[in-house]
């Protein structure tokens, strides 16, 4: 149900229509001591020029707070939404209809998301991805534009290509076919696209119905659309404006018509991508966040797929499972009959950074299963070695116990105590290899281009040079680049540099 709260006194017929449309009062309910359901859509009617909402409270609501302005108030728009307000609507005499329209969509949205997160088994209840998941609900069902899906690896781009077909209706009946672009092969021309007929290459010994084909009437989801031949570029173009192709082979133009779905790790605008089939691609372009903007999340999915493992690593009867408990929230990781986590591994889980996101989380989880014993606790052992915190092992930290007489000896502490946190946990590889892969990853989320890209890696790649003590081969191997690659990136920084005549050699 939606509220409504009044910023400054209203008079009472409006508070009675609000009322007799379905909406709660706020304020009354808080007087009740029952709050408002902090995540519905609301709405709060200024009424006075001179009270203006609690920014505060607009922007703390994890519902939508539409702001409406009585006639007589005229208050900046801009403003509003600043504070954190979803809209702002002029209500014109005692017209109520543009608030309750825009709290039904809104309600409409928050349904659908939680109907179809569920039906995919998509975990998460993090406001990032409850945000990102209602833009992308909104787009799927009410826009007919493709969609652009920016996002890491393993972030959920496909998860979301699933929701966006599901949720269109004029799509869902139909097929939605996946093509990872990183597979089609160039000297195909394109048959995984396009098709091809009989004999129409050595190979080609029957006719094949490419994707354009059966997406037709449905959704077509390109992974890693930035990966396609400059060649297929074109061809996708010409398809994605005429909705006409034509098979390997063949001598007629065919229809087609589907939703296209994009997804690419990559900032599309640098070189390498024709721009004119970017804006088109890029009508509607949502980021899918990362799963270390989202550390909330990381709980509930780690008990998820753990669950999964418990049934086998059936993901189906895991989304059954969770499809036939209506009481629960999609979401939540209450849902399963999944173990709990000791608070250590939960830390350790939550200060991890992911850069393989959700996919890496479920690889992990794969990996706890199978040392996890019985229904207690996940706890720190489960976690295999190479998956644990890194810690220095000091000198032993154990204050031997106050002695009082008859004299006794402290007892020698011979294990070692483990303290001083290292700063990174969960590290995967070595130190070095992990300060490249996270300047790689900045780099490339910041959407740089390649000669910025080389010198920041540069960077790294000095410093493990230096750190080795200049010893290239070492530095190479530790890499995974050749000898003269890291020599010829390393080498204005690590060689000394000559002095600065002009320096003050004494300073
Ligand atoms: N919110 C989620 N809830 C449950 N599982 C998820 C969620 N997001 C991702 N996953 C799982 O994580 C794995 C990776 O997700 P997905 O394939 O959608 O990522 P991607 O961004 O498309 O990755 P890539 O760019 O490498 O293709 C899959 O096994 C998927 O089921």
């Amino acid at each position: 149900m939606a509220w409504f709260r009044v910023a400054a006194p209203c008079r009472p017929a409006t508070r009675a229509r609000l009322t007799a449309a379905g909406l709660r009062d706020a304020d009354a309910a808080d007087a009740d001591g029952r709050a408002v359901a902090a995540d519905e859509p609301g709405v709060v009617l200024l009424t006075d020029p001179h009270a203006a909402p609690d920014p505060a409270r607009l922007a703390d609501s994890p519902g939508r707070v539409l702001v409406a302005l009585a006639p007589g108030v005229d208050v900046d728009p801009w403003s509003l939404l600043a504070c954190g307000a979803a809209d702002v609507v002029h209500l014109t005499g005692d017209d109520l209809r543009p608030v309750l329209d825009r709290l039904r969509r809104w309600q409409d949205v928050d349904e659908l998301v939680r109907a179809e997160a569920r039906r995919a088994g998509a975990i998460g209840t993090s406001s990032a991805w409850r945000l990102f998941l209602r833009d992308l609900v909104e787009v799927a069902r009410w826009s007919t534009a493709p969609v652009l899906l920016l996002g890491e690896t393993g972030a959920g781009k496909e998860v979301a290509a699933h929701i966006v077909h599901r949720v269109d209706l004029r799509r869902r009946e139909h097929e939605l076919v996946l093509l990872d672009c990183t597979t089609v092969v160039p000297t195909l021309s394109g048959s995984e696209f396009f098709g091809h007929e009989k004999g129409a290459f050595t190979g080609a010994t029957t006719a094949h119905e490419g994707a354009f084909a059966r997406a037709d009437g449905g959704t077509l989801f390109l992974d890693e659309v930035g990966e396609l031949p400059a060649a297929l570029q074109a061809a996708l173009l010409r398809v994605v404006q005429e909705g006409t192709y034509q098979t390997v082979g063949g001598t007629r133009r065919r229809r087609t018509d589907f939703r296209l779905v994009a997804a690419t790790h990559r900032d599309l605008r640098t070189e390498g991508f024709r721009a004119d089939l970017y804006h088109r691609l890029a009508a509607t372009t949502l980021r899918v966040p990362p799963l270390r903007e989202r550390p909330d999340d990381v709980l509930p999915l780690f008990r998820h797929f753990l669950a999964e493992q418990r049934l086998g690593g059936d993901v189906a009867a895991v989304r059954a499972a969770v499809r036939h408990r209506p009481s629960v929230e999609a979401g939540s990781d209450e849902a399963e009959d999944a173990p709990e986590v000791s608070r250590e591994v939960a830390d350790a889980l939550r200060g991890h950074d992911w850069p393989g996101n959700v996919r890496e989380l479920r690889q992990l989880a794969a990996r706890v299963a199978a040392r996890h014993v019985g229904d207690g606790p996940v706890t720190p052992g489960d976690l295999p070695p190479e998956d644990r915190p890194v810690r220095a092992v000091t000198a032993p930290a154990v204050t031997a116990p106050a002695v009082t007489a008859p004299a006794v000896t402290a007892p020698t502490v011979t294990a070692p105590a483990v303290t001083a946190p290292h700063p990174s946990s969960l590290t995967a590889g070595t130190p070095w290899e992990s300060g490249l892969e996270s300047a790689v990853r900045e780099a490339l989320s910041a959407g740089v281009g390649l000669q910025e890209l080389k010198a920041r890696t540069a960077d790294v790649a000095t410093r493990v040079a230096l750190d080795v003590g200049g010893g290239t081969v070492a530095a190479a191997r530790l890499l995974g680049v050749s000898r003269r690659a890291l020599g010829y990136r390393t080498a204005a920084r690590a060689r000394p540099q000559p002095t600065d005549p002009s320096s003050d050699a004494s300073s």
